[in-house]
């Protein structure tokens, strides 16, 4: 038995359901600070002020097409000779104005000239020289992006809140705004302990070791919901060892997530070493298959998430308490980490057994979700074939074929 330098003072450990343990880390977790970056960084950061529009856009009439630009007509709808008197592009527009009679060649994107009202498109359009026959020429403002039309001035673009992605980049960068504001990435720090574990590729002795095949992963996820790896350590299953590691990282970090020891075994420490440190419980355990064991604490300093060893069930619990985590973390939502939403199944489920909430594998094709076979909490190789989550009810019974369930991008 472990030689314990100090008392671990295990405190209860009643299972909540998966909501009620959500609930509680909400309460705890709050946004841990912001920073003003340059813009051209800032993709995959969330926003802590608003993006607000510096100015309108587009900024004066522009065409919508390429084409001409043509006056209002003295016989609206008849067909028409005109006389192109100048060109208009993007970025160089044309500075002459536009009478009756008289076209401007002018591409998408491009100012209006002065005295234009509508764009003929080029293929309603034969040239000859420097003349163009329009069979028909189009009603007024056709073809036409009007100044402001997208946005105006002023305009808020983008809330506090709002995940700076690709979509989002757009507005942001239309704006305008060379600088934004946004919460600052939260520091994580990975943990995995088990004597069994090595480093990925330096596993020599297969009998006493297995590659440790958890913590980048979770490390993924992370980066991925916006943390920012501060490290990773595997640490023997010795409460001191973990006691002094754990302690020097949760004075480093936004966030230590600490993988394995979180069962009941003679060497499961790391819930009541964290304890021990002055960390105070929020859950220790979950009624939820796989991850049971999953807990939850934190101080003035930060979080500590346990998570389970057996990677099917780190992973998910990673997914499930790590991802709202450090949404909440950054001013976001946590149902922004939690979208559920329904999907067929492709083939018959099995009734639940369990008296827990059930959070399987799933590989969803667009369409349908098939439940991936044999999965088992210790999984590894099928886990790359999920791509999501599906959330059973506790005993839930059987479901047939195109049943819908819930699920969540894993
Ligand atoms: N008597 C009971 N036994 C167990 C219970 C229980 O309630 N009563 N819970 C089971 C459940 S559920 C789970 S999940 C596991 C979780 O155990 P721990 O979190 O204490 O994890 P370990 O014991 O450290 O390891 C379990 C398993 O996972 C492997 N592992 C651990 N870390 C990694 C890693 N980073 N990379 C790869 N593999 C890892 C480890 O070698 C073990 O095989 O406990 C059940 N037992
Ligand atoms: O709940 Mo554990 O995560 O099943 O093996």
């Amino acid at each position: 038995m472990a030689n314990l330098a100090f008392s671990l003072t295990p405190v209860c450990h009643a299972a909540l359901d998966f909501d009620a343990a959500l609930a509680l880390m909400e309460k705890t977790a709050t946004p841990i600070g912001i920073e003003r970056i340059p813009l051209a960084v800032a993709a995959g950061r969330v926003l802590a002020e608003p993006v607000v529009a510096m100015y309108e856009a587009p900024p004066v009439d522009v065409s919508a097409m390429d084409g001409y630009a043509v006056c209002a007509p003295d016989s609206p709808g008849a067909a028409g000779t005109l006389q192109v008197v100048g060109q208009s592009f993007p970025g160089n527009p044309c500075d002459r104005a536009v009478g009756t009679g008289q076209a401007v060649r002018i591409f998408t994107g491009a100012p209006m000239p002065a005295g234009a009202d509508r764009v003929v498109v080029q293929e309603d359009v034969a040239r000859h020289d420097d003349t163009i026959v329009c069979a028909a020429l189009p009603h007024v403002g056709r073809h036409v992006r009007c100044r402001g039309s997208d946005f105006a001035a002023g305009d808020i673009l983008l809330s506090a809140g709002r995940l700076l992605d690709p979509r989002a980049m757009v507005a942001a960068a239309a704006a305008g705004v060379g600088h934004v504001v946004v919460a600052r990435r939260p520091r994580v720090t990975i943990i995995a302990s088990g004597d069994e574990l090595s480093a990925p590729g330096t596993t020599t002795n297969l009998v006493h070791n297995i590659p440790d095949s958890v913590s980048l992963a979770v490390g993924a996820m992370a980066s991925a919901w916006g943390g920012d790896i501060v490290s990773m350590a595997i640490v023997p299953d010795r409460p001191e060892a973990i006691r002094q590691r754990l302690g020097e990282a949760i004075a480093v970090s936004d966030v230590v997530v600490i993988v394995g020891g979180a069962s009941t075994g003679d060497r499961d420490f790391s819930r009541d070493v964290a304890w021990s440190l002055g960390i105070s419980q929020t859950f220790a355990k979950v009624a939820m298959k796989p991850g049971k064991p999953v807990w939850h604490g934190h101080s003035s300093g930060g979080h500590v998430l346990g998570l389970p060893g057996n990677p099917t069930a780190a992973l998910t619990t990673a997914r499930l308490f790590l991802a709202p985590l450090l949404c909440l973390l950054t001013g976001r939502a946590m149902r922004d980490a939690l979208r559920w939403r329904t999907a067929p199944l492709r083939a018959p489920a099995q009734n639940n057994d369990d008296a827990r909430e059930t959070f399987l594998c799933g590989d969803w094709d667009g369409e349908s979700v098939r439940l991936i076979e044999r999965q088992s909490a210790s999984a590894q190789a099928r886990l790359a074939e999920a791509n999501v989550i599906v959330r059973s009810a506790a005993s839930a019974p059987a479901a047939p074929e195109g049943a819908p369930v819930t699920i969540l991008d894993f």
